[in-house]
C-alpha cells in the first residue's frame, strides 16, 4: 500500500479518487462504517480508495488526548477496512476551515476527488460540518457522503468513548466499541529482574511510546504479539498482563508487562512487541510477601487460560 507523508508526495498525475478524512483514532466500529462506505463507493467507481489522515500524536495543546493507535497500527488497519493509498501529514492541522485555500482543499484537489466520505457531523478535523464541505464540494467538483453515527447500547462510538473504556479498565467494551482488543505497543526494555529469579513469572515489559492509550492499573488477560516476526519466529502468546507500579515492591514505575503463558526460554529484549488486553481480571494489590504475589499469579494465570479458552 501507498503511504505519504503529506500532501507533496502525492503525484501530481494521481488521477481520481473516493477519499476519506479523519484523525481516524482507534479505527474503532464507527470509523470502520465509514471506511466500508467509501470502500463500496471506490469498488463502484472503478477508483482507488485514498485515507487522508492526521496522527493523533501531532496533537499540539495541553489537552492532547491518549493515542489508541499509533501511526502504523493506523495505517494496518486503514488497509485492512480497504484503502489503498494512505496519507499521514505529519501534524495535526488546526481544525479545518474548508476554504478554498485550507488543507482539506488542496487534499481533494491533489487527490482528484470524485467523492469524500465522511462521519458524522464531519468530526474533529474541520468546522463548519457537512454544509460547508458540502459546498467546498460544490466549488471543487466532488460529491460528499456523510455516513450515520454508529451506536452502541444507545450511545455513539467515538474515540473519546473508547479512551474512556481503556482508561477505566474496562477493555472488554473496548474490544466492543474497536471490534477487537485494545492493544498497547512498546519494545522490551530491561525491569528490575525480579520476575524470572524471584517471582518464576518472567515477564515483558514494554516500553510503550509516551501518550499511549494505556489501560488502567490491574491484571488483564490478552495476547503477547510479536509484531514483525521473522520467518519461522512465533508471531505470538496467550499472556497474563499487570499494569500498574508493582506496589508490593517499593519505587515503582509505571509498567506494562507480560507473562507469557507456560513459557521460560523466550528471549524478546529490544523486539517491538504489543500487548492486546481481552479481559481484566483484578485491580493491582499491595502483598504483604512474595509468597502472597506468587500465590495471587499463579491464580491469575488459570483465569487466564480460562478466559481464553472460551474465545
Ligand atoms: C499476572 C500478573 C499479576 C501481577 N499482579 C501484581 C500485583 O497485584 N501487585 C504487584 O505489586 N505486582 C503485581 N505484578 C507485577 C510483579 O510485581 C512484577 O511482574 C514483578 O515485580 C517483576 O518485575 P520485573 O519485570 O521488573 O522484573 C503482577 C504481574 C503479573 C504478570
Ligand atoms: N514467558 C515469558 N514471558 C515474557 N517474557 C519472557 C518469558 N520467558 C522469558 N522471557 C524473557 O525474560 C524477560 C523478563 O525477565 P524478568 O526476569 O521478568 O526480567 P526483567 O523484568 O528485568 O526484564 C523478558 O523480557 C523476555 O525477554
Amino acid at each position: 500500500m501507498r503511504c505519504w507523508r503529506g500532501v507533496e508526495e502525492i503525484p501530481r498525475d494521481w488521477g481520481r479518487s473516493v477519499v476519506a478524512i479523519g484523525v481516524f483514532d482507534g479505527v474503532h466500529r464507527g470509523h470502520q462504517e465509514v471506511l466500508a462506505r467509501a470502500a463500496e463507493l471506490a469498488r463502484k467507481r472503478d477508483l482507488p480508495l485514498v485515507v487522508v489522515t492526521f496522527d493523533a500524536a501531532g496533537c499540539a495543546g495541553a489537552a492532547r488526548p491518549a493515542v489508541l493507535t499509533g501511526p502504523r497500527h493506523k495505517t494496518e488497519l486503514l488497509e485492512r477496512f480497504g484503502a489503498s493509498a494512505v496519507c499521514v501529514p505529519p501534524s495535526v492541522p488546526e481544525p479545518d476551515d474548508l476554504s478554498d485555500e485550507g488543507d482539506a482543499s488542496r487534499f481533494v484537489a491533489r487527490l482528484g476527488a470524485d467523492t469524500v466520505v465522511t462521519g458524522p457531523g464531519v468530526g474533529e478535523w474541520a468546522r463548519g460540518g457537512v454544509e460547508a464541505l458540502r459546498a467546498l464540494g460544490d466549488r471543487r467538483g466532488f460529491a460528499v457522503e456523510e455516513v450515520p453515527v454508529l451506536t452502541d447500547e444507545g450511545a455513539p462510538v467515538t474515540s473519546e468513548r473508547v479512551r474512556g473504556a481503556v482508561a477505566e479498565g474496562a477493555v472488554e467494551e473496548a474490544r466492543r466499541l474497536l471490534g477487537r482488543p485494545h492493544r498497547v505497543e512498546g519494545i522490551v526494555v530491561h525491569g528490575a529482574a525480579r520476575g524470572r529469579e524471584l517471582l518464576g513469572f518472567p515477564t515483558a515489559n514494554l516500553d510503550s511510546p509516551v501518550g499511549s492509550a494505556v489501560p488502567a492499573d490491574g491484571v488483564y488477560a490478552g495476547r503477547l504479539l510479536r509484531l514483525s516476526p521473522a520467518s519461522g519466529q512465533e508471531a505470538g502468546w496467550p499472556a497474563a498482563v499487570s499494569v500498574g507500579t508493582n506496589p508490593t515492591f517499593e519505587g515503582g514505575e509505571r509498567t506494562v508487562e507480560a507473562y507469557a503463558l507456560d513459557r521460560d526460554d523466550l528471549d524478546l529484549y529490544g523486539e517491538e512487541m504489543a500487548v492486546e488486553f481481552t479481559h481484566r481480571i483484578r485491580p493491582t494489590l499491595r502483598f504483604d510477601g512474595i509468597d502472597e504475589l506468587i500465590a495471587a499469579m499463579e491464580r491469575d494465570v488459570e483465569r487466564t487460560r480460562e478466559l481464553l479458552a472460551g474465545e
